[in-house]
């Protein structure tokens, strides 16, 4: 589904945001893309829809070359930025006016995903605040039905309740033929949602991996004191530690937090 090849990039004038960057991902997942503040998560996002061009190397995403921006390949992909722009419409006359870009778009699961948003169908877009435009616009996403969703923070914005619904929207929209690329730096929100973690740092994906792998070899747990000699990484925490282990074999959850600050310290698990 997404295949990038030795792929180099740098904004104008810039130095190199990615040296020789390389990873594929097949269909039937929801892949989160994490990263600190400017680790270029937003701009890999970005040239996987054709927004931005390589400067080298291959994108091929759903058989397409996004920079050429076909229609074809146009059709397939949802981009839901982290910063947008609605226009001064009704929430009636946006879907009239977008739906028709995307063939497969379910004005049913759109309205359902509206009520459970509790967001008015009758609504104006330019009368709603950043938090329910947010949710017009994930709403639109999933049902657009795209074979590529990516969601550039979709959870910015969000109160907590609405978390939880776009949590539960998101799992129960998905075809086993469609891919979600999720960008985020608020790594709770994303939790027990995502099934497989890729990690962006200086340039490089440093982890790309099944949670279900991760849960496998690994065990992320508390402990009182650092006397075990398996202990692979560590972080102070109320009364304790929290700690990564080798897995005994039998899944645990996954400390997504913990994983994260492990990789991008330089600890190598894989
Ligand atoms: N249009 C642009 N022109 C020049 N430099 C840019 C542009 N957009 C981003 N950058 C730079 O590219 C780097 C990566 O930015 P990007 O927005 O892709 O990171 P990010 O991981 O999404 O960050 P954040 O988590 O803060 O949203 C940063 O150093 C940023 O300053």
């Amino acid at each position: 589904m997404i295949n990038i090849h030795s792929l180099e990039f740098s904004h104008l004038k810039r130095e190199k945001l990615f040296q020789n960057l390389n990873f594929r991902l097949e269909p039937g997942s929801i892949t989160g893309l994490l990263g600190k503040n400017g680790a270029g998560k937003t701009s890999l996002l970005k040239l996987v829809a054709g927004m931005l061009f390589p400067r080298n190397g291959e994108i091929e995403v759903l058989g397409h070359k996004p920079k050429k921006r076909q229609p074809g390949f146009l059709e397939m992909v949802y981009y839901l930025p982290e910063e947008f722009f609605l226009p001064n419409t009704s929430i009636k006359n946006y879907i009239k006016a977008n739906s028709g870009f995307y063939p497969s778009f379910d004005h049913e699961l759109m309205k359902h995903q509206l009520q459970k948003f509790e967001i008015p169908m009758g609504n104006r877009l330019d009368k709603m605040s950043y938090g329910q435009k947010k949710k017009f616009l994930i709403s639109f996403s999933l049902a657009t039905k795209c074979k590529l969703l990516i969601l550039d923070e979709p959870t910015n914005g969000l109160d907590i309740p609405s978390k939880t619904i776009f949590r539960k929207l998101l799992a129960g929209a998905l075809a086993d033929d469609q891919l979600v690329l999720i960008s985020t730096h608020q790594i709770k929100d994303v939790e027990n949602l995502i099934d497989r973690i890729m990690v962006l740092s200086n340039g490089e994906i440093v982890l790309d991996q099944e949670i279900l792998d991760i849960s496998d070899k690994f065990r992320f747990t508390t402990m009182p004191d650092l006397t075990s000699k398996d202990i692979i990484y560590h972080e102070t925490s109320p009364g304790g530690y929290r700690v990564i282990l080798p897995g005994a074999g039998n899944s645990s959850q996954v400390d997504m937090e913990l994983l994260f600050n492990a990789i991008t310290k330089g600890i190598k698990l894989f």
